[in-house]
């Protein structure tokens, strides 16, 4: 719907859009970029900004694929706009709710813009930053940006922030979106008076296809819109005529059919999880195995979260293989999460298979409990995956739900804010000087109890001390809590590291949250199950799944004593995956940086592993769980029922006492990432904690307090992994 302060520029032609002058952004664009709708309208684009010179905030919003990630940065580097900026210096960061989208588009801008990756353009992800101080767009993840601004709240370095794909309303956008927020106010005072030199002012821009316009512009009181229109390329949707039961299933079939059936042209999946794409890659590896010759030109490629750098990057570009130039190639079949859902673009997509759903985090404050479950995206988030064909060619997006259902689904996905565990941002956020969280300018608040919880958890850590005073919560970061913020982990584990100073084994605890942060060092190829178990067998622990991965790292680095080529000999006949491991490594160095600076005492346990799952229970003992005499599993502190992953290295063990890093809801409620611990060692660090909780439970089972959940868990949570295969033998 249009809003006051929306402008819709007048349909111009590219030849119209190309005439110089100097108002008009200059014009060195190649032919593709000049015909992208964003390119068409940059003189509308520098009248908006100029119009609109004294708003801290603007918004643009135009369709997917029209360019608004790769063009407007570069179009706002022009020197037209050094009046806008108050002078020539430029520097904009761009956030992404996604490594991937940060990597991928950096790549192409940096291409377009003719200079190398990590110079005029650049990006910076966790873990990894190619980027120099003379870097003029900054493509970064808006959790790098939140991590940067613990340090300088005020965002200094930045004359812009473009806070891109804000319709996700992801954790750290959500906390940037207040924090911009008050850091443009501050720098406006300070550059009104007269410290102009110190402190540009801040400019904003937020920008999305698909957000809730209404809502941004009341929050930043009637922030000026500008519409861009224009399409690039016509997408046609089909829907499904009844629903079905098993969307894997059904994605399976859609795709050997658009292979039988359609025009040459990738194909991207949306399903929702590392297992469930690790499984559909490996069944229609094996399908296609059996096609007659001429249709064997098909490849597949897992794409999620948990892949290295590398292999997200090779998934979402375009291989020689699968370049399509006019005769029969191979066909490009892209299995993803929703982490392919915004921003990018895969070169060669054509078709989009959407099963509707996603996995998210629902956390209940009531039992503190974080768990990742399979729910129905909102409508925006069915746009953006349609918007990710269409972007080189016409395009088709078969959406596996029927346009009923579709119709029913909330236009807008629920913030991330409201559904996960604030610790760590709470911890970043006090970290920045806000000392009464309570009172942050949240765009949705979370509910106070939600808050406050993260806030005990936090307190239960040694993190932070909170008292009250003149009816505000007012917290303050301890030593440690200073010392927990710096390590980009979650603060849980950040203790773990601290705790192991005590039982001098902080080398090995590094390692493990670095195997964690990474992804699994181990291969399990279809073909060679068994010889790969074997494999993996020297590593196993009774003692659980953190020491396996020390194992795993202990072989791996006394290999890497040997040469090149024999650390790929061992990492090939053990099965292991030497580049997860190479990244695993990158990331224990930045960790163990960050030890150095802070002069946190550096110790090693040797075979001591005790000394290692002292400090993880000491770290994790708000996740433990405990056995029952029938052989069942219950949490310590909320007394709910779990089950052990059989993916663990104690699944058969059945340990007595376990802390666990991850609850995985599918069928059951899974733990995972299991270690052993005794009970006495929890509760020397966790009484208290326990205490206060199931007195907690006592209190509301008893109906004294109101009722907790932050989400109502909504939607059908089926996983397709649980789901028995249903037939579907035509579904396009
Ligand atoms: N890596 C790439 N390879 C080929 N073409 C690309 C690539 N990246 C971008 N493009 C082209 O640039 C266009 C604009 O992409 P861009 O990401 O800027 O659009 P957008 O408006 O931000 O889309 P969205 O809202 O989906 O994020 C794409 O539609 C595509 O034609």
């Amino acid at each position: 719907m249009m809003s006051p302060g929306m402008v819709f520029p007048a349909k111009r032609t590219t030849a119209q859009a190309n005439t110089p002058d100097a108002e008009t952004p200059a014009n060195n664009r190649t032919t593709a970029q000049q015909l992208l709708p964003v390119q068409q309208y940059a003189s509308e684009v520098a009248e908006f900004l100029r119009t609109h010179k004294s708003a801290s905030v603007v918004i643009i919003v135009s369709d997917t694929g029209s360019g608004k990630t790769t063009q407007i940065p570069q179009i706002l580097t022009d020197k037209i706009f050094d009046d806008y900026f108050g002078g020539p210096k430029r520097k904009i960061a761009v956030t992404q709710p996604r490594r991937v989208a940060a990597v991928s588009v950096a790549t192409r801008v940096a291409q377009e813009f003719g200079c190398k990756l990590g110079e005029e353009v650049g990006y910076s992800v966790r873990f990894d930053d190619m980027s120099n101080p003379q870097t003029k767009i900054k493509y970064m993840t808006d959790g790098m940006l939140v991590r940067e601004a613990q340090t300088a709240w005020m965002l200094e370095e930045y004359n812009m922030i473009i806070l891109d794909e804000v319709h996700e309303r992801s954790l750290h956008t959500d906390v940037l979106l207040a924090l911009t927020k008050k850091a443009s106010v501050r720098r406006r005072k300070f550059f009104d008076r007269q410290d102009k030199e110190a402190c540009a002012p801040l400019k904003i821009l937020l920008m999305s296809a698909t957000m809730d316009i209404e809502r941004m512009r009341t929050f930043w009181k009637d922030a000026p819109v500008l519409y861009i229109p224009g399409k690039t390329f016509p997408v046609t949707i089909k829907y499904m005529p009844a629903p079905v039961d098993d969307y894997t299933h059904t994605a399976m079939v859609a795709v050997f059919q658009i292979h039988r059936e359609e025009d040459p042209g990738d194909i991207l999946v949306f399903l929702t999880g590392q297992e469930e794409i690790e499984e559909m890659v490996r069944r229609c590896r094996q399908v296609a195995k059996s096609l007659p010759p001429q249709q064997a030109n098909i490849q597949f490629v897992p794409l999620y979260a948990g892949l290295t750098n590398e292999a997200q990057m090779r998934a979402v570009s375009q291989t020689a293989a699968s370049a399509h130039n006019g005769h029969a190639t191979m066909r490009k079949v892209i299995i993803s999460t929703n982490v392919a859902e915004t921003s990018i673009t895969i070169p060669g997509v054509k078709y989009v298979i959407d099963s509707g759903r996603a996995k998210h985090k629902v956390f209940t404050s009531a039992t503190g409990m974080e768990v990742l479950k399979v729910e129905k995206i909102s409508q925006a988030q069915a746009w953006q995956r349609t918007g990710r064909a269409g972007r080189e060619q016409a395009g088709v997006c078969y959406r596996l739900y029927t346009e009923a259902d579709f119709n029913c689904w909330p236009q807008h996905p629920i913030p991330e804010i409201l559904r996960c565990n604030l610790s760590t941002v709470l911890l970043q956020v006090v970290e920045m000087g806000i000392e009464k969280p309570l009172a942050f300018p949240f765009f949705d608040r979370p509910e106070e109890e939600n808050l406050q919880a993260a806030v005990d958890q936090l307190e239960w850590l040694g993190a932070l001390t909170q008292k009250v005073e003149s009816g505000d919560l007012v917290v303050e970061t301890t030593a440690d809590g200073k010392l927990m913020a710096q390590f980009p982990v979650d603060p849980k584990y950040a203790r773990c590291i601290l705790r192991a100073r005590a039982h001098r084994c902080t080398e090995e605890l590094l390692t493990i949250v670095a195997m964690l942060s990474s992804d699994s060092p181990f291969i399990n190829p279809a073909a060679s199950r068994t010889a790969a178990a074997a494999a993996h067998e020297k590593f196993s622990s009774n003692e659980g799944d953190h020491v396996v991965l020390l194992n795993v790292w202990r072989a791996f680095r006394d290999q890497k004593k040997g040469n090149v080529k024999a650390s790929r000999a061992w990492a090939s006949q053990n099965y292991i995956n030497l580049r997860n491991l190479e990244r695993a490594e990158k990331v224990r160095n930045q960790l163990r940086e960050v030890c150095v600076r802070k002069k946190i005492d550096l110790s090693s346990c040797g075979g001591n592993t005790t000394a290692v799952r002292r400090s993880l229970s000491e770290g994790l003992f708000m996740s433990a769980a405990e056995r029952l005499p029938d052989g069942s599993y219950i949490t310590v502190d909320t007394r709910q029922t779990v089950f052990l992953h059989p993916a663990s290295c104690l699944f058969k063990t059945k340990p007595a006492c376990v802390v666990y890093g991850t609850l995985i809801r599918t069928a059951k409620l899974y733990v995972r990432e299991l270690c052993l611990v005794e009970a006495d060692w929890i509760d020397a660090v966790g009484k208290e904690y326990f205490l206060a909780m199931r007195q907690r439970m006592a209190e509301k089972l008893a109906g004294k307090t109101t009722s907790a959940a932050v989400v109502a868990e909504k939607g059908e949570t089926s996983d397709a992994m649980e789901v028995d295969g249903k037939n579907a033998d035509s579904v396009i």
